[in-house]
């Protein structure tokens, strides 16, 4: 076979059993691409065909907690982006899965949702029905809260939860493991102790200060995710068909403008080897990630004037802003040790072998204790007010005063640059706002741990290689590119030295590693912030957003492609502004409300035909 590999070789269908045509065509069989396959086929009078580019990982060990913090190279695309000058011209790890379920089949399970405010920011953009109040009814939908298997451990780390804002038979099992490190009850503490206050429910649209986040595994510990969840229970469905293996080349118009067919192609055979067309005779819906959304919509002639002409495509639909507002949450790490750290912590397993069989023994006899936790269950995401009630208003003012095209992409077109100072008029208020958080502490009883830049004012840019459309696109970040995210940076670093200076903390001798007690000036941090920081946490979004076209804009708040008809994106391309979490639970709710705004239109348009 063509890749000499049979496990790439196995498919759900096979494309000599590809039909002509159907009624939808979903791009991409990642995280969202299976939510909204899965909805479409629940009426078995409509045809879905999914063509992935990745194949099935069927490796048992992908349902472990442990595969959490490994990512699978074979899962995930290989790409890297451009060096980044504003740190220090280091080019940063991308994250694209490329894998059936997506994302959701590698990624850390750390389940968490954003505040109200993250999700009234995209409403404010434009977007009725996306608020807090419209997307809830989503995020439950897609889930369902088990109780923790273990209360003792609840009541040990007085782990809090209101099920009524989760789902009680949706796909997407949430719980808490049975494990807590003693040193995480500490650091709630000294977090109330220097003005974070815990949370009950931080899905509840409170997830800013200090509060649990649950994980996405079923009872016995096992990933519940898109593949599982939402793929596996449909699968037999006669009206659902996934293609592996196969790459989305193009999307097809019509003379009118509607889109009609894709253009796809086997993975791993050279440009010009042959392609199969298949056509959609009701919508074709691109989940193909932040990465690829944008770069098969360039191919397919929308996205920006200059790049298409430049690699001689005609143009479709003129939409600077396909592949630009690329945003992420950018880690910086800080390293700290704690001298008198309690027993048992993270790193007891390391040194004492007792402890070390006791969790391997907890963990196969009864898959609990350390072992069952992926990534960690907690998350201090703190206001600015709150990080630096002295200096957020001077770093607020300053951002309002620049002039917006100094720190965009050269690229960014008149209506980019309006658009940008939309969402700047949203920042400002985010930054400003005591419920509303800026930058992400995750903490689990760690000295160290990311500073994750929730809020960013730089953006980045997906750009297709015009000297071969096919090639991976070119990944620019912009990390940093605005000073402002240093200066916020910096007031997260400072304001974690205050953490860890808080009374409670002291049990634990905490002692500064990095940036190292001697930098304190803005100078000096500065230089550590360029140095500690790099670009993504794997939240990479927004290359496609749902904002008005007239500012810069790709998809309207029905999700559908600005200037053509019949094509839309589902997936996390559309978010406009990266909101303060993690981004997978978001992903489903965007997926679900997707599909219901897709069946809605189908059934008032019955009847229409396609103009070809
Ligand atoms: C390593 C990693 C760790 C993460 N950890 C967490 C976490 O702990 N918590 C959290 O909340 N979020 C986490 N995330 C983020 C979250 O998983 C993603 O935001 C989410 O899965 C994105 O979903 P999506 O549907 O937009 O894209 P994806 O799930 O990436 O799906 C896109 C799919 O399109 C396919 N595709 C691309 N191009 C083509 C083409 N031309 N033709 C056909 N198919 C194509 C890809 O192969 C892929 O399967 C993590 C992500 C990664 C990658």
């Amino acid at each position: 076979n063509y890749l000499g590999n049979d496990e790439l070789m196995r498919r759900q269908i096979d494309p000599g059993a590809l039909k002509t045509a159907y009624d939808y065509i979903v791009v991409g069989g990642g995280q969202s691409g299976l939510v909204i396959a899965n909805r479409l086929s629940e009426d078995p009078t409509k045809s879905v065909l999914v063509v992935e580019y990745g194949t099935f990982d069927d490796n048992p060990g992908q349902l472990e907690p442990s595969s959490g913090t490994k990512y699978p190279a074979k899962d995930l695309f290989n790409v890297t982006s451009v060096p980044q000058p504003g740190i220090g011209n280091r080019t940063s790890t991308v994250y694209a899965a490329s894998v059936v379920g997506g994302g959701s089949t590698i990624n850390g399970m750390f389940f968490e949702r954003g505040s109200a405010e993250d999700y009234d920011n995209w409403e404010k953009l434009g977007n009725d029905g996306w608020g807090f109040t419209g997307l809830l009814p989503y995020f439950k939908k897609s889930t369902r809260f088990n109780t923790p298997i273990d209360p003792v451990v609840v009541a040990y780390g007085n782990i809090t939860w209101d099920p009524r804002v989760y789902g009680t038979d949706g796909p997407i099992q949430v719980t808490y493991p049975p494990w807590v490190w003693p040193g995480t009850k500490i650091q709630f503490k000294a977090f109330n102790e220097v003005g974070v206050p815990t949370q009950f429910e931080g899905a509840a649209g409170k997830s800013y200060n200090a509060f649990w986040v649950p994980t996405n595994v079923d009872p016995t510990g096992r990933r519940s995710y898109a593949r599982n969840q939402y793929f596996d229970p449909a699968k037999s469905r006669p009206n659902l068909s996934l293609l592996v293996n196969y790459r989305v080349n193009e999307v097809l118009f019509s003379r009118a403008k509607h889109a009609h067919s894709v253009r796809i192609q086997a993975r791993g055979t050279p440009n010009g080897a042959p392609t199969i067309t298949v056509s959609a005779n009701t919508e074709i819906v691109l989940c193909a990630g932040w990465l690829h959304t944008p770069h098969i919509l360039q191919r397919s002639g929308i996205g920006p004037k200059a790049l298409l002409t430049a690699a001689g495509i005609p143009i479709i639909s003129d939409l600077p802003g396909v592949g630009s507002n690329l945003q992420d949450h950018g880690p910086a790490f800080i390293q700290f040790t704690y001298k008198t750290d309690v027993f048992p912590n993270p790193t007891s397993a390391q040194t004492n072998a007792t402890f070390a069989a006791w969790v391997q023994q907890e963990w196969t006899q009864h898959r609990k204790g350390p072992l069952s936790v992926p990534t960690g269950n907690n998350a201090g995401t703190i206001p600015l007010t709150t990080m630096n009630p002295t200096g957020y208003q001077a770093i607020v003012a300053k951002a309002l005063a620049q002039t917006p095209a100094t720190y965009l992409p050269k690229t960014y077109t008149a209506e980019q640059l309006a658009g940008f100072v939309e969402q700047r008029k949203i920042l400002a208020a985010s930054y400003r706002s005591p419920t509303n958080g800026i930058f992400e502490i995750p903490f689990s009883g760690s000295a160290s741990t990311a500073l994750c830049l929730e809020k960013p004012m730089s953006r980045g840019t997906v750009t297709l290689q015009t000297s071969d459309r096919y090639a991976e696109p070119s990944i620019d970040f912009n990390t940093n590119i605005n000073p402002v995210d240093v200066d916020l940076t910096i007031s997260a670093a400072r304001f974690y030295r205050t953490w860890m200076a808080a009374p409670s903390m002291q049990q634990l001798g905490p002692a500064e590693l990095s940036p190292g007690t001697n930098l304190t000036t803005d100078a000096q941090l500065s230089t550590w912030v360029s140095s500690s920081m790099s670009s993504s946490t794997a939240h990479s979004c927004c290359t496609a957003a749902m904002m008005p076209q007239n500012l810069g804009g790709v998809v309207s708040p029905d999700l559908l492609v600005y200037g053509v008809t019949r094509l839309s994106v589902g997936d996390i391309s559309v978010i406009p502004l990266i909101p303060a979490t993690h981004t997978c639970s978001t992903v489903y709710a965007i997926a679900e409300k997707a599909a219901d705004l897709i069946k809605a239109r189908a059934e008032a348009s019955a009847g229409d035909t396609i103009q070809r």
